[in-house]
C-alpha cells in the first residue's frame, strides 16, 4: 500500500476588510494571505475499500466532523472513486486561533487524494471543491500568498516580505461566525487594488472587536505592540508581530507570560505541500509498506 506523508501549513492574515455583506450572510472580503512554516502533518494510506478512517493526535477532533474526513468525503463522492484511505493528522497547529489549520488540513486532503487515487482533477476544480467546506480552504490548494477577494477564494498571487514571525495565542477560543455577525462589525470599507495593498495602510477589521470582547486578547494586544507593530490574524484570537530575525522574535517569546503560548515561524509566500508535491516524484514522497 502507498503511504504519502504531507504538511498543512498555517497561515496568516496579514489584513483583512470587508467591503459587503451576501443576502446568504456570507460577507465579501479583501485580505491576504501568506503561510508560515508551521505545519500539521498528515499521513495517507489507500485503502481498497471505500471507508475513511481517521487516527488523530488529538482525539476531540478525531471524528466524521473532521474536515479531513469531510475533504475525502467530497472527493469520492465527486469523483465516484471505489477506493478509501486511512490517514494520521499529527495536530502541531492551535485550533480555532484565526490560523486555519482545520482548512489546510482539508486542502492537503484534497491535494493528497486526488494524487493517490489518481483522480487527476485540476487545482480550480479542487479550489472549488474546498471552498464548499470553509471560505480558508482554497488558499491553501492555490499554495502561494495571495490578495484574496470574494469569500476568500478569489486570489492574486502576490510576494510580500518574508519576516519571522511571534505569533501569539492568548487562549480564548472565539466562534468566526459570531464575529462575522457582530452589529458593530465595519462591513463597508473601501475595496482597494492589490497593486496597491501595503501593510501599513490597511488592518484587520475585527481587531477592536476582539479586543474589546475578550480582555486576554487585550493584554496580550498590549504587552506584544511593545515589541513591534501587531496584528489579529482572522477572527482571532491569534496576534502576530513581524520581526526581521528569528533570534529577535526569539528573544520576545522567552519574554512572553506563561499563561499564552507562542511560537516564532517565518512566512513563506509558497506552501510547503504544493511544493512537495510539484517536485518531487511519486517515489520520493511514497513509500511502501
Ligand atoms: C476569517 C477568515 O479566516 C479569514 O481568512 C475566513 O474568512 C473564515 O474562513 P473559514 O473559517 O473557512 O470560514 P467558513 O467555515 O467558511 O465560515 C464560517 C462562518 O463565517 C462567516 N463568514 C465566513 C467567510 C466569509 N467570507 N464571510 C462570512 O460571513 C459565515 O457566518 C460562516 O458561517
Ligand atoms: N482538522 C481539523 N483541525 C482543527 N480543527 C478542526 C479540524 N476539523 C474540524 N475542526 C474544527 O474547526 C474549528 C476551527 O479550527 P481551525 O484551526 O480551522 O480554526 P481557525 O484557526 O480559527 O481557522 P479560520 O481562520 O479558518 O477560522 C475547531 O475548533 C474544530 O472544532
Amino acid at each position: 500500500m502507498a503511504t504519502l506523508v504531507l504538511p498543512a501549513p498555517a497561515k496568516l492574515n496579514l489584513f483583512l476588510h470587508i467591503t459587503g455583506r451576501r443576502e446568504n450572510g456570507y460577507h465579501d472580503l479583501q485580505t491576504v494571505f501568506q503561510f508560515l512554516d508551521l505545519h500539521d502533518v498528515l499521513s495517507f494510506t489507500r485503502t481498497d475499500n471505500p471507508n475513511i478512517e481517521l487516527l488523530c493526535s488529538a482525539p476531540e477532533l478525531a471524528n466524521d466532523d473532521n474536515l479531513v474526513v469531510r475533504a475525502a468525503r467530497l472527493l469520492q463522492q465527486h469523483s465516484s472513486v471505489t477506493q478509501g484511505a486511512r490517514i494520521v493528522l499529527e495536530k502541531r497547529l492551535p485550533y480555532g486561533g484565526g490560523l486555519g489549520g482545520g482548512s489546510s488540513d482539508a486542502a492537503t486532503t484534497l491535494l493528497a487524494l486526488n494524487h493517490l487515487w489518481q483522480v487527476h482533477l485540476s487545482i480550480e476544480i479542487l479550489m472549488q471543491l474546498g471552498a464548499q467546506l470553509g471560505a480558508d480552504v482554497p488558499i491553501f490548494i492555490f499554495g502561494h500568498a495571495a490578495f484574496a477577494e470574494g469569500i476568500g477564494e478569489k486570489l492574486t498571487a502576490i510576494d510580500p516580505p518574508q519576516p519571522w514571525y511571534l505569533v501569539v495565542d492568548p487562549g480564548v477560543h472565539i466562534s468566526t461566525a459570531k464575529l462575522f455577525n457582530h452589529p458593530q462589525l465595519e462591513r463597508q470599507c473601501e475595496p482597494i487594488a492589490s497593486s496597491d495593498w501595503q501593510l501599513h495602510n490597511t488592518y484587520n477589521v475585527f481587531e477592536p472587536l476582539v479586543r474589546e470582547a475578550y480582555p486576554e486578547v487585550a493584554n496580550a494586544y498590549n504587552w506584544l505592540v511593545e515589541y513591534a507593530p501587531i496584528r489579529l490574524t482572522g477572527t482571532g484570537a491569534c496576534l502576530f508581530g513581524a520581526f526581521e530575525s528569528q533570534e529577535e522574535a526569539r528573544a520576545v517569546l522567552a519574554r512572553m507570560p506563561s499563561r499564552w503560548n507562542g511560537f516564532v515561524a517565518r512566512g513563506l509566500n509558497e506552501s510547503p505541500v504544493c511544493q512537495l508535491l510539484r517536485q518531487a516524484s511519486t517515489d520520493n514522497l511514497t513509500k511502501q509498506d
